[in-house]
């Protein structure tokens, strides 16, 4: 599986979690967050902070797994605000020159 097939695949779970939340289900935990979307903003800033840290350190691993943490909260954020990744991918699409 490819970068963009793991992305999309991700992306149709946490639609699948916002129309049927599970009990056991991180993705839901986050999207029903009794604050709103300020929960998946506090975890996008907070995956931030650790991924700039692991940079710093100079961990190849850990760098992967914070960019990863980063990049699933960041769809999670999109999601609480209404705006499919779909538009993320059009927008890096028509910035190639
Ligand atoms: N990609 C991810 C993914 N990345 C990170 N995480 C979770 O994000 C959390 C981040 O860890 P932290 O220690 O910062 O947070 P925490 O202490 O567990 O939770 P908080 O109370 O701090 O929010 C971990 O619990 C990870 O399991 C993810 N959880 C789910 N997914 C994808 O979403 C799919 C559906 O998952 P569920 O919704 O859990 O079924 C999975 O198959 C994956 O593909």
């Amino acid at each position: 599986m490819n970068g963009p097939d793991i992305l999309n695949e991700i992306w149709d779970i946490i639609e699948e979690r916002a129309c049927n939340p599970s009990e056991s289900s991180y993705t839901s935990k986050i999207l029903t967050h009794r604050k709103g979307i300020d929960k998946a903003l506090e975890k996008v800033g907070e995956e931030c902070t650790e991924f700039i840290i692991a940079i710093k350190n100079g961990d190849k691993t850990r760098i992967s797994e914070e960019a990863a943490d980063v990049i699933y909260h960041m769809m999670l954020a999109l999601k609480g605000a209404d705006v499919p990744v779909s538009s993320v991918w059009d927008e890096l699409v028509s910035r190639r020159n």
